[in-house]
Order: C-alpha cells, then structure tokens, then sequence
C-alpha cells in the first residue's frame, strides 16, 4: 500500500514573491487526491516540493517519519526512490523508442537483468494501454499516448506515491477521461497514494477521493471530495463550475467593486461564462469491470466516517447518501427516508 504523507505549515518563496504559505494537509495513504487552483498559484511549485526537487522555506514534508525540508542528501535519495512521477509533457527523451524511455529508470537505478527490465517494460505498457508501441520514437505518438508512456516510466520502480502534473493538459475531453479512467484504474491496480496536480473541473469531480485548492498564497481547503464539491466557499464554488462570477478573476485576485459589478450583469440575466452548474455529490469513477477492488475505497469510508461530524452538514449528507445497505449497517445508519 502506499504511505501517507504530512505537509505540516509549509510555505514558498521563490526571493521576495512568496507563492504559497500555510500549507498543511495529509495525503492518506493509498487515496487519490487532486490539488487544484488557477493558473500560476503554484500547485507544480507543491508538486515540485514534496518530491524535494524544490525546498520550501518552511514547514516540514514527513514521509516514513522523514522530514523532506530538513533531511540529509541520502535520505532525501533514499525517500526519492518512494515516488514516481508524471511531468506535464511525458518529460520522454526525444531520441529514445518508448521501450528504452520507459526502461530507463530500471537502467539507471537497478541491477535487474535485460529480461526482467523487457518483462516489467512491457507489463507496465500494458497497464497503461500501449502494449505493441514499443518501437515508437515519442515524436510519432499523439499527446495523449505521451502521457501514457510517461506514467508507465513514472510505475517501472513500483512507487508508494505517484505524483502527477496536469495529466489533462493538451488532451482533448474525451481523451482527458480515457486518462481519469486509467488513474483510478492503477490505484485499483497499485495501490499506491496519488497527488494529481490540475485545472480540469471534470477530473477534479470524479477522480479523487480527497480535493484541495489553492488560491490567493494560501491552501484554501482540503479535504474528502464531498467537503469540496458541496462547499460554498466563494472561491471554490467558481472554480468548480468554471465561472467568471467570484474572487478569482483574470489575474487571480478581483477586487470588491468588479465582483459586485458582475454579479450584478449575471443577476440581470447575462450569462457568466460557465457551462457547467453542476450540483452537489457526483458519482465517483469506478475501477474498469475486471480491474481489482479499489482498497482505498474501503479504508476511505472508515476514515472518513471517523471524521463526519466535524464537516459541514452538505458534506455529511453527500457521504451518507453514497453508502449503500451494507455500509449503513457497518456504520450502524439507519434507512434513507423516502
Ligand atoms: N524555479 C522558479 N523560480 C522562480 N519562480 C518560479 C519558479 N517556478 C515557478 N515559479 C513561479 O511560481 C508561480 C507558480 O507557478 P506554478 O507553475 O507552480 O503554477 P501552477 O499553479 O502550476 O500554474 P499552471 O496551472 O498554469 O501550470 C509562478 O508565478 C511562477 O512564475
């Protein structure tokens, strides 16, 4: 299964323009989480710091009991090899096949044997829906193929926490949920704790077990899906229906006078930009028929039933909705009214 990790009050700052401060949540262990937030409020800057290719100013990353701001150089190396990670662009090397750019690592960092690294190569392109594209340079294979090969990269060494920048960028609609299908497919398949790191209002909905937001230097909320996806936080309802009405305007922050200007044009029947006035709980994607149960579907739940009462009632209600008979039993809730 794959490990928690504990941010604990970090915060960045790239000299004097700080980027995020505050920042503390933890992803459980072997859950999907997705960080989302506008354009340039630093979510690849968080993704680049827990994996420790960048260093936060402050707070502490805790993995295993190590903290990453504060290791030596071996343990950061020896913590490093804990994760696998998905770059935007694939980050495949141009002039390498797909088999040797996702045999690469094992090159690189193991001892293993030509066979074994052609075995695990092929069954990690398999995972990942590339199975006889093995002879293929990167340059003739669309994006989203790309992207596929990069996380069957980012999976030959067995991460424990996958990391994933943008996994939707440049891809198409449909194309982008081919890609969420195959995330919850390999945590079904892996195990493993996921970080997905995007913009994409669809993948956010569905993906993730857990969903946090980042906005105006600081972690506006994190936590279990239905807490973000019933929120009436301002800032957070916006972006989730991709609306142009709210704090987050074209350069991140709006000032009072412009947001009550358009609210005033969208009362007055203007439309506002969204299309997308989606409402409450949406279902969560399953695992493929024929894929594995999904773990941390289970350890979810009792988690999050530990925790129900102290999340707003919206939240309460989306998760007690998607219990079924047997669930209510176990948390010993009684029969949906009619
Ligand atoms: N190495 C760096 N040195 C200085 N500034 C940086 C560095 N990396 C990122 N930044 C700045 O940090 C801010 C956040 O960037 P980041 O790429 O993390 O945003 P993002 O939320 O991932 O945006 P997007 O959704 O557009 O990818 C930006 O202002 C960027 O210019």
């Amino acid at each position: 299964m794959g490990v928690e990790v504990v941010v604990d009050d970090l915060a960045k700052s790239f000299g004097n323009q700080r980027i995020w401060q505050d920042v503390t949540l933890t992803l459980p262990a072997g859950e999907v989480s997705v960080m989302l937030g506008p354009s340039g409020t630093g979510k690849s800057v968080f993704l680049k710091c827990l994996i420790g290719l960048l260093k936060p100013n402050s707070g502490k990353i805790l993995i295993n009991g190590v903290d990453l701001v504060r290791c030596s150089e071996h343990q950061l190396y020896e913590t490093r090899k804990l994760f696998g990670v998905l770059f935007q662009d694939g980050a495949l090397f141009g002039s390498m096949n797909l088999f040797d750019n996702i045999a690469f690592p094992l090159r690189e960092h193991t001892k293993k044997s030509e066979s074994e690294i052609r075995n695990i190569v092929l069954g990690k392109m398999d995972m990942v829906g590339l199975a006889g594209a093995e002879r293929k340079l990167p340059g003739e294979i669309s994006g989203g193929m790309r992207k596929r090969a990069g996380l069957a990269r980012a999976l030959v060494l067995d991460p424990q926490i996958i990391l994933v920048d943008e996994p939707d960028s440049g891809l198409d609609p449909v194309r982008t949920s081919y890609i969420s299908q195959l995330l919850i497919d390999l945590n079904a398949q892996v195990d493993a704790t996921i970080m997905i790191v995007s913009h994409n209002i669809n993948l956010a909905r569905t993906v993730p077990d857990n969903i946090g937001m980042l906005f105006r230097r600081e972690l506006v909320m994190f936590g279990p899906r239905e807490v973000l996806l019933t929120s009436e936080v301002p800032a957070v309802k916006q972006f989730l229906n991709g609306s142009r009405i709210g704090p987050i305007g074209m350069s991140e922050e709006k000032d009072e006078a412009t947001m009550a200007a358009e609210q005033a044009h969208a009362a007055a029947g203007h439309h506002d930009g969204s299309t997308e006035d989606v409402r409450g709980v949406v279902p969560q994607l399953q695992p493929t028929p024929g894929m594995p149960y999904r773990e941390a579907v289970r350890r979810r739940k009792d988690r999050v039933m530990r925790i129900i009462h102290t999340l707003p009632p919206a939240a309460q209600h989306g998760i007690v909705a998607s219990l079924d008979a047997d669930d209510r039993l176990r948390y010993g809730i009684g029969a949906p009214v009619r």
